[in-house]
């Protein structure tokens, strides 16, 4: 079986951070580890409260991973100040990860911040260049490109910006365009689209997480990158169209839609 490790936040309703990565590494049938870097009290409607693990916990975490269960792949999700980004990069580069996503959560889509603003630079310098994809947002893309992005043309242009100056692929996210779900991977020189018509279910809370373990599950089990991109966008929006409506806000997705196993055969009978 291969093998993935998320590098990232617990959301404690499940639909972000390592919950969600976990649950999207199952449906893939990968076997999926995790590295928590915070802990986030938070559901549908925001964060309240992080509580961040220690730089001295994160690096045992990893090195408690790395020496036994090697991963085939590396996703990196919410790390929310520079020392704890640094730990990863020194770990990465220590162990040799070959295929690494790094999602760079910056803000919630509920408007929580979730990366100290000072971090951004540790990011940049010490992240990117050992990222096999980036997948920023719009908000994230313009927050390390420092382009604006209003146009597909735009989300073009950030994508390349960033790609050339840290030598990462990236894939420019557009789920917060209103007119459709597009998103661009700038990737040795070339553009490329996935194009997506927008799902009508205002249930997306950890969409990007999702996408990202999509990506690092079909990289483990040896797709290329653009198949990889492919195959989870094509299980993102079959999660979002299986239309789980939880919460008072931003819902989750039903990242288990394709699992049909006995188990959850037995659990809706009637046990009367
Ligand atoms: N309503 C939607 N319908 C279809 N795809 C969507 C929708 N919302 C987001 N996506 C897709 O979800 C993925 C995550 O994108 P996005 O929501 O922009 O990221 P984030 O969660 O990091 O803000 C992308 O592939 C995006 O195109
Ligand atoms: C613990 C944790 N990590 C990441 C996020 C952000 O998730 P994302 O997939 O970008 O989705 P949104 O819900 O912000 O759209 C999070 N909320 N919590």
């Amino acid at each position: 079986m291969k093998t993935v490790l998320t590098i990232a936040g617990s959301d404690s309703s499940g639909g972000a951070g390592i919950q969600a990565d976990l649950k999207t590494m199952i449906s893939h049938g990968v076997y999926g580890m995790s590295a928590i870097t915070a802990l986030t009290a938070q559901n549908t409607l925001g964060v309240t409260d992080v509580l961040e693990s220690t730089p001295e916990f994160l690096a045992a975490q990893l090195d408690a991973v790395f020496t036994d269960i090697y991963p085939d792949a590396v996703k990196i999700g919410m790390v929310s100040s520079a020392p704890l980004i640094k730990v990863i990069a020194d770990k990465l580069n220590e162990y040799d990860v070959p295929l690494v996503v790094v999602d760079p959560v910056m803000v919630a889509t509920s408007g929580s911040a979730l990366m100290e603003s000072d971090a951004t630079e540790t990011l940049k310098q010490e992240l990117l260049p050992i990222a096999t994809v980036l997948t920023p947002n719009i908000a994230e893309a313009e927050a390390l490109s420092g382009l604006k992005i209003k146009t597909h043309d735009d989300m073009v242009a950030a994508a390349k910006h960033i790609g050339d100056t840290y030598h990462c692929a990236v894939l420019c996210k557009g789920g917060h365009r209103q007119t459709d779900a597009n998103d661009v991977l700038y990737h040795e020189g070339k553009v490329h689209w996935f194009e997506s018509e927008r799902v009508d279910n205002p249930n997306a809370h950890g969409t990007g997480c999702t996408l990202a373990s999509a990506i690092a599950s079909n990289l483990a089990k040896d797709f290329d990158l653009i198949t990889s991109i492919e195959r989870a966008k094509a299980y993102l929006t079959d999660a979002l169209r299986a239309g789980l409506d939880l919460g008072k806000g931003s819902g989750p997705l039903d990242h288990g839609f394709d699992i049909h196993s006995k188990y959850s055969e037995m659990n809706n009978q009637d046990l009367t």
